[in-house]
């Protein structure tokens, strides 16, 4: 290389870290110290300065004292502290993030319903799941996220879910056959079981036997036309399929094991809701117990009809959300409700919060009651926002249905085929790790029902 090329050459390397360090600065220091008087002149406070202590909750602190459903002090002890002392609107920051926490459901309805155009994903958040989401529908903005959107959520519409529960259930079936051999293995007649890892398997297994068959491979032929639309659309490259997999089957892996372990614990904690909801097992399925590893047991007709089951993931769903926080950045000056919301800034909805709100849901807020759900989500408390684990608005979850057919199967087929116990060694220490999670798993006792 001559001296001419060299120069270039280091030009362009001086000019490119420049050029980073600058953006680095403006990101972090100058954009962050120009929003948050802007946020304080119309009387919104927080913690002054970052970084942020969510990651407190991540490493070293000691389990809750006792198996209490109140966790917002536990999980986000920083969001217990500002609700008391500024209010369910305050600032935080995400390391230099600056942002805004709500657990207000006016707000809420207009950050996710109203306004949704002027906000997008956070940056901060694919910095952290990058790797595990690659860079598929949940990470998606613009248009971009619209064009995956029309391919993936017609995948998971009420009637093409219907169709997927024969698959739900011939995995459910397999797993329930393993823990009785498991359980009569010991020679006793129950067993303790790490059901959180078993739900992690499970999900990958279902996820495998549903999913692989909605993304148009060339072997699917029935699904042709679906092909040929995805083709048009997105020209399918390799990346974008591995994208989109990767997604279904993060987002079945991460969501769905956490959510079916604290049912076990409420299963456990409340022995007369799991008899309420085995007798509504028995009589839904009519004794079948014996034909279930044949599959195909639970139809999609039965689904609907266990509503105790239904309640009780809600009530846990309430009390123990998968995703805590929803997260967004602003990308043009608007208003949420009278707050006025600068570009730049981020935008958390505390979901454990809003959950967990004597005011929205009345003075038995931490404690386990199902009945709430009786009729339906929308009345169960002072909002109809007040309940919203899988979201609302055009980014609400495209995994509903698919989650609550699924999760209702499944304890349909544990309730038929176990009793279930807390064991002495559950640890009550409920982990944010951008889902909620048990920290320590969920052993449980299993007592098979049927003699060997
Ligand atoms: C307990 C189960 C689940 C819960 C509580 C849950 C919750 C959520 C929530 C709160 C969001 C919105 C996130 C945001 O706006 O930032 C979301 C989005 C999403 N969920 Fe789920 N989810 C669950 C299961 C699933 C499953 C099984 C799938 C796979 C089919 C799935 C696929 C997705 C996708 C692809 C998005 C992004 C949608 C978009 O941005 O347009 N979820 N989920």
């Amino acid at each position: 290389m001559d001296v001419i090329s060299v120069l270039l050459v280091a030009l362009v390397l001086a000019f490119s870290v420049l050029w980073m360090v600058c953006s680095f600065l403006m990101r972090y220091y100058w954009v962050a110290s120009a929003l948050r008087p802007v946020m304080e002149k119309q009387g919104i406070r927080g913690s002054p300065n970052p970084p942020n202590p969510i990651f407190d909750v991540f490493y070293g602190k000691p389990d809750m004292k006792e198996i209490s459903h109140d966790i917002l002090p536990h999980v986000l002890p920083w969001a217990a502290q500002h609700i008391k002392f500024y209010g369910n609107v305050h600032l935080n920051w995400w390391l230099r993030e600056p942002r805004i926490v709500i657990s207000e459901p006016k707000i809420i309805w207009d950050l996710l319903m109203k306004k949704h155009k002027d906000f997008v994903k956070s940056h901060f958040i694919k910095v952290f799941s990058d790797d595990i989401f690659h860079k598929g529908l949940f990470h998606a903005n613009g248009e971009d996220w619209a064009r995956q959107r029309q391919i993936v959520a017609p995948r998971y519409y009420i009637d093409e879910v219907k169709a997927m529960v024969g698959a739900v259930n011939n995995a459910t079936s397999q797993v329930m056959a393993k823990w009785e051999a498991f359980v009569k293995d010991s020679g006793d007649v129950e067993r303790e079981l790490d059901v959180q890892v078993e739900f992690m398997n499970l999900n990958v297994d279902v996820v495998a036997r549903t999913t692989l068959g909605l993304i148009p491979f060339g072997i699917n032929v029935e699904r042709w036309k679906v092909r040929k639309q995805f083709n048009d659309l997105v020209h399918v490259r390799e990346d974008v399929i591995v994208a989109e997999l990767k997604t279904l089957y993060a987002t079945g892996f991460i969501s769905l094991a956490p959510l079916l372990s604290f049912t076990m614990l409420m299963l456990a904690l409340y022995p007369d809701w799991q008899e309420k909801a085995r007798q509504e097992v028995d009589q839904v399925l009519d004794g079948e117990v014996d034909q279930v590893l044949d599959g195909e047991v639970v139809s999609p007709k039965d689904v609907s009809k266990l509503t105790t089951i239904e309640m009780i993931l809600r009530e846990t769903l309430r009390l123990y959300p998968t995703m805590p926080l929803i997260a967004r950045v602003c990308i043009k000056d608007t208003m949420l409700g009278d707050v006025f919301i600068p570009k730049g800034l981020g935008v958390s909805v505390n979901v454990v919060a809003l959950h967990h709100d004597r005011d929205l849901w009345g003075d038995d807020v931490n404690e386990f009651n199902p009945s709430r759900f009786k009729n339906g989500t929308a009345t169960a408390a002072k909002h109809p926002m007040a309940f919203m684990p899988f979201a609302y608005g055009v980014r609400t979850c495209i995994g509903r249905a698919f989650s609550e057919m699924q999760c209702k199967i499944i304890i349909a087929n544990i309730l038929q085929r176990f009793e279930v116990k807390l064991s002495p060694n559950y640890r009550h220490h409920p982990v944010i790790t951008g889902p909620l999670i048990p920290k320590h798993g969920m052993p449980v006792i299993l007592k098979p029902r049927r003699n060997f």
